[in-house]
């Protein structure tokens, strides 16, 4: 047999190789540039360890290396502080000023560099001889002589840059031009990089290596010794992992489709569409931590990730902080994007689609009007210069239509045009039988007496206190508060919404006490913001002198309506209300409101905005678009899709694709880059009840628990919940129990799906709900169905039959 001209070889991966099981059994077509070229398969034992040892060794003195540089930066860093601390003595306002700058370059090194980085230094590339020199810092990628075998030059890509003390490059910040091959390199298209080797350490201790050889067609030497290739390639490494409850980066082993929207131009909005597991999270976290390298300062105006759940925020938040970026990135789950509300609730599907959809502006206008029209005075009397001034119920009716006038104005806002409308017909009153001024003192006469007539009657308690009520501070709360009334929900609907969906409003905030307080949903956060726009922050009342006498007496209120309603409203801590980039994970489940609540904080901001259309749980796509388009208005779009599939193997994305065929007709499935070999698990309840379901259910978690190292999830329609729960009790925190619109964006290591048709009878989108928790397991899948779902006789749910 011919042996390949190959470098040596040194495969590290066991019995249950994932690596080689995907080159043996991959998939469907089309897929990417395969990201790994097939590894020769030999080995030569008796070198097997010395190699691996010897390459461990190698990296590991260059780790030290970095680390005795990263101390002496720490020193450096520790003794400009205390220098910068000693200049307070000299005290010119230039020296102070120079202080704080060095204070702040100082304190800001040190943070990152105390920073604990699990693999700090993890990637390393060795490249042909370039055939030019860099320009503008950037190496050329294209090699002088493509068939050199030599490596000319060896870079190590880590979180942070390093440089040594000539100012030559120890670590190159993995986000720099010069780390892009790292990531951007291909066998089809590998430019300048020979081997590309990921670096595992643990602390300041390297534990291993894995290399691709990028051109297995040369027999490259470095040094002239024969490179060493050892390993199984770090993707299938890190793609083999047991999963846990919290998201790790993918620094390391970047793909190049996604490195190109990691690394896009930040004007306008990058839009990215790719099935599920095509890492758009990651890729959008990893894309936050690239911006805030590549421009700081416009940065540091903030970036947004709007993800969908509270759990899908808590599975990444650890994310940027591996990659040594915090503080300029606020990661939000859209229901509480409001400060001060975290979404509790879940609405129905019915009541969801009608909460999101556009149509909810128009009842929302009329409703802050109602609210401020509620039990409102309909008589003002007020005594002045001898005579009682009277505004009826119809003068006041038109005068509040004159002070809202065309409706842009906040109505909280318009208090102040209140108060000076009633003065203005109250004055008109009392001199309605004088005759006109005609000459230019008499004008001034009456100018002057009608000043001293708005002070008079603008400090009557009759007049205050009306206009406390009459213009009384409104707040979003107590809006919703008024739509718990179906009759008055149905009576403000007028052909926004139909009477059976003003019902199904007004159902939803049943529970809200009458300032509207009580537990709120994700789409109510939405229109609350909605309401804040067309209500304003009522201004603070001012407190009111109060006459000794009263007091004494006790005739008069000691506090006014306002001061009391001021004082028992939520007060809206003030948030950041803009951003300089804007992030959206899971785009495809906006609803219109949320875009325009989205919208308001990214006037300014540029876009990057992550989804997948056959993933939806929003019903109505096309009004979503819409939205989007508005939001977006008139920006640049760049478009990127991802294509292969890093989560599930393909035995399980074969399974969630007969699903997709049904929710989705038409779309691709992404490709799945690794294959387990052991195929999903049909189980099936065929006797009726909760009991047995629930059994059954247990078992199959138990058995899951056994086999797989990580995190199990049972996912179940949303109104099972309680009951999913309670087959997860006492099995310990790798099992959780999801509602399905709950595992959006999270994964696991296994997946019990329960009760497919129930998530798919759903809600209109139930289908592409199904979809997604088919699509959670990183290695098991189990479908559990019961009688209801049809199974055939080997557990297959009739809906799986496709
Ligand atoms: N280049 C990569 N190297 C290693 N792991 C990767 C890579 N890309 C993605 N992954 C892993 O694949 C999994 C899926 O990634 P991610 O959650 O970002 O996908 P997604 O497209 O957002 O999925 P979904 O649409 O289902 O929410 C994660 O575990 C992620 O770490």
């Amino acid at each position: 047999m011919q042996v390949p001209r190959v470098p040596v070889v040194v495969h590290l991966g066991g019995p249950g190789d994932l690596a080689g099981a995907a080159r043996s059994r991959i998939f469907r077509p089309p897929l990417p540039p395969a990201p790994y070229p097939p590894r020769p398969m030999h080995t030569t034992p008796e070198t097997t360890d010395s190699v691996r040892d010897r390459e461990i060794a190698e990296e590991q003195s260059h780790l030290d290396t970095v680390y005795r540089r990263l101390e002496e930066k720490l020193a450096e860093a520790e003794y400009i502080l205390e220098d910068a601390a000693k200049r307070v003595q000299v005290g010119t306002p230039g020296a102070l000023a120079e202080r704080d700058a060095q204070v702040y370059r100082a304190g800001a090194h040190l943070q990152r560099l105390n920073s604990e980085f699990e693999d700090f230094l993890f990637g390393r590339i060795d490249l042909q001889q370039a055939d030019a020199p860099e320009e503008h810092g950037i190496p050329s990628q294209t090699p002088m002589d493509p068939a050199d075998p030599a490596v000319a030059e060896t870079l190590h890509v880590g979180r942070l840059g390093v440089l040594d003390a000539e100012y030559g490059p120890l670590v190159i910040d993995w986000r720099a031009p010069a780390a892009a091959p790292f990531y951007r390199s291909t066998p089809l298209e590998p430019g300048r990089v020979i081997r590309r080797r990921v670096i595992r350490s643990r602390g300041r201790k390297v534990i291993g290596v894995e290399d691709d050889l990028l051109r297995p067609d040369l027999t490259p030497t470095l040094d002239g010794r024969e490179l060493a290739v050892v390993g199984d390639g770090a993707l299938m490494a890190s793609l083999g992992r047991a999963r846990s409850h919290t998201m790790r980066d993918i620094v390391s082993s970047i793909q190049k489709e996604q490195d190109e929207v990691i690394r896009a131009a930040a004007a306008g909005a990058t839009l990215v569409t790719g099935g599920p597991g095509t890492g758009k999270t990651a890729v959008a976290l990893h894309r936050a931590a690239f911006l805030l390298y590549q421009d700081r300062r416009r940065y540091a105006g903030g970036i947004l990730v709007v993800s969908p759940t509270p759990l899908l925020v808590s599975y990444t938040e650890g994310v940027l902080p591996s990659l040594g970026e915090e503080g300029q990135v606020a990661i939000r789950a859209v229901g509480s994007l409001v400060d001060g509300i975290e979404a509790e609730r879940y609405d129905t599907p019915e009541t969801a689609r009608i909460k999101g959809s556009g149509r909810m502006v128009q009842l929302l206008r009329r409703a802050a009007r109602a609210a401020l029209e509620l039990n409102a005075p309909t008589e003002l009397r007020v005594f002045a210069r001898g005579e009682s001034l009277r505004l009826d119920a119809g003068r006041l009716k038109a005068l509040r239509a004159t002070v809202v006038g065309g409706g842009g104005t906040p109505l909280n806002l318009l208090r102040p045009r209140a108060r000076r409308l009633l003065l203005d017909a109250l004055w008109q009153d009392l001199t309605r039988h004088l005759p006109k001024p005609t000459t230019h003192s008499e004008r001034e006469q009456r100018q002057d007496e009608r000043e001293a007539f708005d002070e008079y009657v603008s400090d009557e308690s009759a007049f205050l206190d009306f206009l406390d009520a009459w213009w009384a501070p409104v707040t979003p709360r107590r809006v919703l508060a008024t739509l718990r009334h179906p009759r008055h929900t149905n009576r403000i609907a007028r052909r926004a919404v139909t009477p059976e969906e003003a019902r199904l409003l007004a159902a939803s905030w049943r529970h809200l006490d009458a300032r509207g307080g009580g537990a709120l949903s994700a789409h109510d956060v939405a229109l609350v913001d909605e309401l804040q726009v067309l209500l304003g922050e009522p201004a603070r009342p001012k407190v009111r002198e109060v006459d000794a006498v009263d007091m004494l007496s006790g005739l008069d209120e000691l506090t006014t309506y306002a001061e009391r309603s001021y004082g028992r409203r939520e007060r809206v801590p003030v948030e950041r209300t803009e951003y300089a980039h804007v992030i959206v994970d899971e785009a495809q489940d906006l609803t219109p409101m949320q875009w325009r609540m989205i919208g308001r904080r990214a006037r300014m901001a540029t876009w990057t905005i992550v989804g997948d259309p056959a993933q939806s749980s929003w019903p109505f796509p096309q009004e979503a678009q819409s939205a989007m388009d508005e939001v977006l208005a008139g920006k640049p779009r760049r478009r990127h899709t991802l294509t292969v599939n890093y989560r599930n193997p393909a035995e399980i994305a074969e399974v969630a694709a007969k699903v997709l065929a049904l929710a989705a007709p038409g779309t691709p499935s992404p490709s799945a880059v690794r294959s387990t070999g052991v195929v999903p698990r049909f189980a099936a309840v065929r006797e009726a009840g909760a009991e047995a379901f629930g059994r059954a259910a247990r078992v199959e978690l138990e058995r899951l628990l056994g086999e797989v190292d990580g995190t199990v999830a049972v996912v179940v329609p949303m109104d099972r919940r309680a009951e999913a729960a309670g087959w997860a009790e006492g099995l310990g925190d790798r099992v959780v129990a999801l509602g399905s619109l709950e595992a959006k964006g999270l994964e696991y290591d296994a997946t019990v799906v329960a009760d497919p048709t129930g998530i798919a009878g759903e809600s209109e989108a139930g289908l592409r709900v199904l979809y997604v928790a088919l699509t959670r397991a990183t290695q098991r899948l189990t479908v559990l169905s019961g009688p209801d779902d049809l199974p055939d006789a080997d557990g297959v749910p009739a809906l799986l039959h496709g």
